[in-house]
Order: C-alpha cells, then structure tokens, then sequence
C-alpha cells in the first residue's frame, strides 16, 4: 500500500496546484494549492499515508456525509420524503431545479439536499454543530477537531445563495426551522478542520458495511450503509459524478476546500486532498490520484 500511494503521489506530481483555489469563501482562497496528500484506512484500522496527510483542510461539503449520517441513524426511511435520492447534473449551488420540484432537493449532496437535512437535525438537536464535530471526533479517534470560526463566519456573511434555497424550501413547506439558525450550523459543519487521516478514518464505516473499527460500534445499518454509498457514487461530485462514476468507480464526496473521499467496500476508505479546483469545483489533482488508484488496484465497484 505504502508503494501504492508514493507511485500515484508522483504520478500527480504535475498537477498539483492546477486548477483553482475556491475563492468564493474568501478564507479559502488564502489556502496554499501546491498541497497534497492522501490517506487510506482499511477495514482492520489500520492507515498507510503519503504527502501532506496530516495536514488539516477545510472539509466543505464532505460534512454533508456526516450530517446525513446524524439525521438518518433517527428518521430512517421517512428522511427520503423531503431529500430525493436522484443525481442533480447541475452545481452544487444551483436553485434553478428546487423550483421546478417543489421544493424537495434532488438528493442529500447538494447543498439544498443538505440544508434540508440540516433542518431536519435542527429539529431534534440543540446544537447540531456540536453533535457533528462529537460525531467526526468519536470516528476518526481525535478528540482535538474543531471548526474554523473565520470561516464558519466568512461564509454566513456571503450566505445569499444557501439562504435563498432555504428560504425556497419553506415557501413550500419542506424547512421548518429559522433559515439563519440552520446556515450557521451548516456553515460550522463545513468549516470542520480535518485532516487526509482523519476523513480516511471517519469515512472506514462506509467501506465495512457501517461499522466503524475504531469505535468498535455500528454506525449505520448494513442497508443504510448500502444506500449511502450508491448515492455517493451517484451523486458525490455534483455534476462531474458521471465522469468520475466512469473513470474512478468508487463512491466518492468532494468538497470545496480541496478534499475527496472515497469508498472501496470491503477493503478500504481513503481521503485525497489539493486544494486547487476544476471547473466543477472538485480537487484536480484528488480526482487524478483516484482515477490513478483504481487504475492500478484493478477494482471499481462496476
Ligand atoms: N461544494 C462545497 O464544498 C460547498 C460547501 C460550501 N460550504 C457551500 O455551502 O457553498
């Protein structure tokens, strides 16, 4: 493994810092892009790293796995009622669907799918935010994680977009509690600082059928786990989970600050992070490395 990852570190050597820091979060595009690292966690625990892995980002959209995890370990099936469980084919950020269907977001990945969960979490927890960092410390075993405040607040001051499918949503009656309330402890999820090693170890639950090695505890069913990763692998990369379902095969989430995880079922899960972004607003060099490990394992879930 340890082979592995030095051969696809040097293979994606050259496109490291290719491509564009987020800069839409202004304490994002303060973030060096000539960055990478990777970890991976198999189904015993145990974790082999190259490069930068240790070093802690910005998580963004990957807490969108985690917030799911929170609402659907207490709703069960009745989440799918308000998220649906189709792939968007548009932005991550894009409103122009919401409308047309009534106010039900295409599935839990993008982020009007997460602030519906979000609101949905908001009804039953008195901090949502707080059970999500405890929920990222238990899985990833470091009790030291914390949410960047800078920019947990830079993004609520540039909140408009978030705030306007919110508030789309309860024109129609799928958001019920205050929007300003909800966006701050979605904000504070995506501000969570992690680092290659700790999403490697937080995500492992996905690749051993829910249950998480370190913790030694069940943290979704083996179904739940099932559908978690089908939509990963439908849904992870916004409008580039087509291509990457095409040239990656694993179930996979990305994040803006340059992070992507990704699942191998019944082997491993692992974390890649570069901070510079595509087009689509995933990692360049992270959808490279990935395309390059399942290339040289010779295994995708298709
Ligand atoms: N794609 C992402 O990582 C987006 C997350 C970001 N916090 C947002 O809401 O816009």
């Amino acid at each position: 493994m340890q082979a592995l990852l030095n051969d696809i570190m040097q293979e994606v050597q050259p496109l490291i810092g290719q491509g564009q820091v987020a800069t839409y979060i202004p304490a994002l595009a303060k973030v060096n892009p000539n960055q990478f690292g990777i970890a991976v966690c198999d189904t015993s625990g145990k974790v082999t790293t190259a490069g930068d892995a240790t070093t802690e980002f910005s998580i963004q959209s990957i807490s969108k796995v985690f917030n799911l995890v929170l609402a659907v370990t207490y709703y069960g099936e009745s989440l799918w009622q308000r998220v649906g469980c189709e792939p968007s084919g548009l932005p991550f950020n894009s409103l122009v669907q919401l409308e047309y269907e009534n106010g039900i977001p295409r599935n839990p990945f993008i982020n009007a799918g997460a602030l519906a969960i979000a609101d949905m979490n908001q009804s039953r927890l008195i901090a949502p935010h707080v059970a999500m960092r405890d929920l990222v410390r238990k899985l990833s075993g470091n009790e030291g994680l914390l949410a960047n405040p800078d920019v947990a607040n830079s993004e609520f001051e540039h909140r408009a977009r978030n705030a306007a499918m919110a508030y789309l949503m309860k024109a129609y009656g799928n958001f019920h509690n205050d929007v300003e309330e909800v966006l701050h402890n979605y904000f504070y999820n995506c501000a969570l600082e992690m680092s290659c090693v700790d999403l490697a170890r937080a995500s492992q639950f996905l690749a051993n059928r829910g249950h998480c090695t370190i913790t030694k505890e069940p943290v979704l069913t083996h179904d739940q786990t099932r559908q978690v990763n089908a939509l990963l692998a439908t849904s992870g990369l916004y409008d580039e989970a087509g291509s990457f379902a095409f040239k990656v095969g694993l179930p996979g989430k990305s994040g803006v600050g340059g992070g992507i995880i990704a699942v191998v079922p019944g082997r491993f899960s692992l974390c890649v992070w570069s901070p510079a972004l595509n087009r689509m607003g995933n990692s360049q060099a992270g959808v490279a490395a990935l395309e390059s490990l399942t290339r040289r394992i010779n295994w995708s879930v298709y």
